[in-house]
């Protein structure tokens, strides 16, 4: 993968995306996905573009809606979800990252014994999504202040579910915010739920399951169980925080 600081000066922001998602190390992203259910990639974004698009939370023009989610009890803190058409770069990110992520959720659904099969492109995906009434464009921006939490959730938005899902940080810990750490919680057959936090910096993404994911059981190959997922972000103590969802099916 080409870093960030190898770049031509100059280079327009976002111009390769799509070429640095292909070049990420996918055969080791998948191993983290499997054995935890989640994985990050370092660095997805440069400090630029993730500055840019947390600046886009302020164009109105860009959006169909805004949650401000203490109306619905889903925290503190407000969203936007994007209108069609997405500005390109949230495009490219889903496309691209689709793409990758396509065989990957279709082995997991075989392991879990589950039918649905993704298609190998996104607009494939939107398709089978708009035939169901899924009209809707699901990518979002979110913001924080001190203060502001997201409660625990599953973003799930009618029959069609894409079953991974992928966060990108756009401010950075320290310097922008305090606390705000991005949380996942796993929910095993008949046991408590596990918490865990995703060291996220300014440009890192993380790759997550939306519901469920496969676990292998420790009693004999072949045995595969379920377990649930969720993702919330605890308090904020002090700051601002955006962050970019992108989510591969819409909603009705
Ligand atoms: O702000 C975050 O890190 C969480 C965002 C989120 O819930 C999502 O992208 O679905
Ligand atoms: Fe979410």
């Amino acid at each position: 993968m080409p870093s960030i600081a190898t770049l031509p000066p100059g280079t327009a922001p976002f111009a390769d995306l799509p070429s640095r998602i292909d070049a990420l190390p996918w055969p080791s992203l998948a191993l983290d996905l499997d054995a935890a259910g989640w994985a990050m990639i370092p660095g997805l974004l440069d400090a630029r573009e993730a500055a840019s698009l947390a600046a886009c939370y302020d164009d109105d023009r860009l959006f169909r809606s805004r949650v401000v989610m203490a109306r619905h009890n889903f925290g503190l803190g407000e969203y936007k979800y994007f209108r069609y058409p997405l500005p390109s770069p949230v495009q490219m990110l889903r496309t691209a990252l689709y793409a990758r992520l396509a065989p990957l959720a279709n082995r997991w659904n075989r392991l879990m014994g589950l039918p649905v099969r993704y298609p190998d492109t996104h607009a494939d995906l939107q398709q089978r999504c708009n035939a169901a009434g899924q009209v809707r464009p699901t990518p979002l921006l979110l913001r924080y202040g001190a203060g502001d939490y997201n409660c625990l959730h599953q973003d799930l938005y009618g029959e069609h579910v894409f079953p991974l899902q992928v966060a990108i940080l756009l401010s950075e810990p320290g310097r922008d915010f305090e606390g705000g750490e991005f949380v996942l919680t796993e929910q095993r057959p008949r046991m408590q739920s596990r918490p865990e936090v995703v060291p996220l910096r300014q440009g890192d993404a993380v790759v997550f399951a939306v519901n469920q994911r496969p676990v292998q059981g420790a009693r004999g190959a072949g045995h595969v169980y379920r377990v649930s997922m969720r993702h919330g972000v605890s308090r904020l103590r002090a700051g601002h925080r955006h962050t970019l969802g992108v989510i591969f099916h819409d909603a009705t």
